[in-house]
């Protein structure tokens, strides 16, 4: 099995870069082998490594059940989070710097840890969500604190076609004065999402200006689908 490490040292970081200017989202096909989605999607119903379920209907989130994993994270889900942040932290840091915030994140995970858990926010938020028909998550952000790293990651664990149809990864993007315009990415399994938790800079006439992101999956029509999300900054509960 090839490392995660040396998958992300491989991966054009700087088409990355200009995807995620330009749309705010990028697409790495066939990050995680089937089998390592398979082994996620294993996981599941394994209750000891999880630090809290969540009926989605309960909290009007939208129908199916996700779970976040504790602390020690799954050694490929861990990799994957300390191995793909130093290469978003540019991306990151050059929207920042053009929208005039005045933030900076730190180069390495461990800090960013760190920063989190100085602000009390010590849970970890990587997370594995399954939908079966009709199931769907309603358009939100993951920000659970003060301090959130502003790009996000998900794998889709099901083969869209085979496991499940319908349930598209669906991601809206505010237009000033204008309504929002709906953007619906059909990855497929093992497919490495990488996209903005909030939202991304867009050059206008007078400099850049804020473009609020939101994401959520449209209904599952049949079968399951599962994911798996990588969100880098941890939580407060
Ligand atoms: O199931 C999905 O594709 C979306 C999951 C999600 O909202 C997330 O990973 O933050
Ligand atoms: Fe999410």
């Amino acid at each position: 099995m090839e490392s995660i490490h040396s998958k992300v040292r491989a991966v054009n970081w700087q088409s990355v870069a200009s995807e995620m200017h330009m749309k705010g989202y990028a697409i790495l096909p066939s990050f995680l082998s089937m089998q390592e989605c398979d082994d996620l999607k294993a996981l599941y119903p394994e209750p000891a490594i999880y630090r809290k379920v969540v009926p989605m209907e309960r909290y009007r989130f939208g129908r199916g059940e996700y779970k976040y994993f504790k602390y020690p994270l799954p050694d490929l889900i861990d990799s994957i989070r300390r191995n793909i942040y130093p290469y978003l932290v540019p991306i990151a840091n050059a929207w920042m710097k053009v929208l005039n915030i005045d933030q900076e994140f730190p180069h390495s995970y461990e800090l960013l840890q760190k920063a989190c858990h100085e602000k009390g926010q010590l849970k970890p938020t990587p997370l594995i969500l399954k939908y079966g028909e009709g199931g769907y998550n309603t358009l939100h952000q993951d920000l659970y604190g003060d301090v959130y790293f502003p790009i996000q990651t998900l794998v889709v664990l099901s083969e869209r076609g085979q496991d499940f149809t319908g349930g598209e990864f669906v991601m809206t993007e505010q237009v000033p004065r204008a309504q929002s315009k709906p953007i619906v990415l059909k990855p497929n399994k093992g497919d490495l999402v990488i996209f903005t938790t909030n939202f991304r800079p867009v050059k206008g006439a007078r400099g850049y200006y804020r473009v609020t992101m939101k994401h959520g999956v449209s209904e599952v029509e049949s079968g399951e689908r599962y994911a798996m999300g990588v969100i880098f900054h941890d939580a407060g509960s």
